[in-house]
C-alpha cells in the first residue's frame, strides 16, 4: 500500500526554487531514505509532506491526506524529528515526553519509550543539560511518542557515537517490523546502505537516481553507495 505520493512536489523561496518537479512513492513498511547533497531540497520535501510548509505546486498525499489542507489530522498519524530549537531548555526529559503524549490522541506509553532509547536514568535531566547525542535520542523518541503510522526522521544519527548509532539502527528496523513506514533524510550512505529499503538522492530539487541500495550501486556502476553516490550527483563531496 502506498503511504506517501508525492508528484511534481515544487517549492520556491523567493526566486530559487528548492524543490522542481519531484516525484517519489513511499510503501507502507518501508524504509525509504532521501539523501543529496547541502541545499539539495531535502528538508523541503519532507516540510511538505509533514504539513509544515505550504508548497506552490504538485500533487502530495500521506496517508490519504493532503499534507497542508488536512494537517490537524495528519499530525495525529505522524512523527517528526524534532530540531533543536523546539524545546526549552529547562523542561526535563520526562516532562517532554508526558507532554508530547498528551498531544495526542492515541499515544505510545512514554515510559516505555523513555525505556527503550536509555532515557530513564536522564528523566530528571533538563534538555540544556544533555549532551547533542541525548537530545538526539530524546526528539527520536518524541517523534515516536505519538505512536505514528509514518515517521519522518531528519539527520537521525548526527551526533551519536557508533554504539548508540548501531542501537538506533535497530530500533529503526523494529518500527519497520511493526509496519511503521520511515522516511528517513541522511547525508550518511553506510547508514542508508544498512537501513534503506529504497533511497532517492536529490540534487538541485530533482531527484537523480532511485532504487534500493543494492540497485544504486549498479546505476552508479560502482562498489559502494557512497561512490555511486558521487557517480550519480557528479560531485566529488557531499
Ligand atoms: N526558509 C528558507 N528561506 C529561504 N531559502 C531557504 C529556506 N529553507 C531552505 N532554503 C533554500 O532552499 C534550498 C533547499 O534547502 P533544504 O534545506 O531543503 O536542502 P537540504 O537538502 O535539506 O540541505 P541540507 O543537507 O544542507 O540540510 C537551499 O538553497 C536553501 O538555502
Amino acid at each position: 500500500m502506498t503511504v506517501i505520493e508525492i508528484d511534481g512536489l515544487r517549492k520556491s523561496y523567493g526566486s530559487g526554487k528548492a524543490v522542481d518537479g519531484v516525484s517519489l512513492r513511499v510503501e507502507r513498511g518501508e524504509i525509504f531514505g532521501i539523501a543529496g547533497p547541502n541545499g539539495a531540497g531535502k528538508t523541503t520535501i519532507v516540510e511538505c509532506a509533514s504539513g509544515s510548509r505550504r508548497r506552490d505546486g504538485g500533487i502530495l498525499r500521506v496517508l490519504g491526506l493532503d499534507p497542508w489542507d488536512d494537517r490537524r489530522e495528519l499530525l495525529q498519524r505522524i512523527g517528526v524529528q524534532l530540531q533543536e530549537a523546539a524545546l526549552p531548555d529547562a523542561i526535563k526529559v520526562g516532562e517532554a515526553l508526558r507532554m508530547y503524549a498528551s498531544l495526542y490522541d492515541r499515544p505510545a506509553d512514554w515510559r516505555k519509550l523513555m525505556d527503550e532509547w536509555g532515557l530513564a536514568d536522564r528523566k530528571g535531566t533538563r534538555f540544556a543539560r544533555l549532551s547533542g547525542g541525548w537530545k538526539q535520542r530524546l526528539f527520536i523518541a518524541l517523534a515516536l511518542v505519538g505512536n505514528p503510522e509514518v515517521v519522518f526522521l531528519d539527520e537521525l544519527t548526527t551526533g551519536l557515537d557508533p554504539s548508540a548509532r548501531r542501537m538506533t539502527w535497530g530500533l529503526i528496523r523494529d518500527l519497520r517490523e511493526r509496519g511503521v513506514t520511515v522516511v528517513l533524510v541522511t547525508h550518511f550512505m553506510d547508514e542508508a546502505e544498512a537501513l534503506c529499503d529504497r533511497i532517492a538522492i536529490v540534487d538541485r530539487g530533482r531527484v537523480v537516481a532511485e532504487g534500493g541500495p543494492r540497485e544504486l550501486i549498479e546505476k552508479g556502476r560502482s562498489d559502494s553507495l557512497e561512490n555511486a553516490y558521487f557517480a550519480l550527483t557528479g560531485r566529488e563531496t557531499a
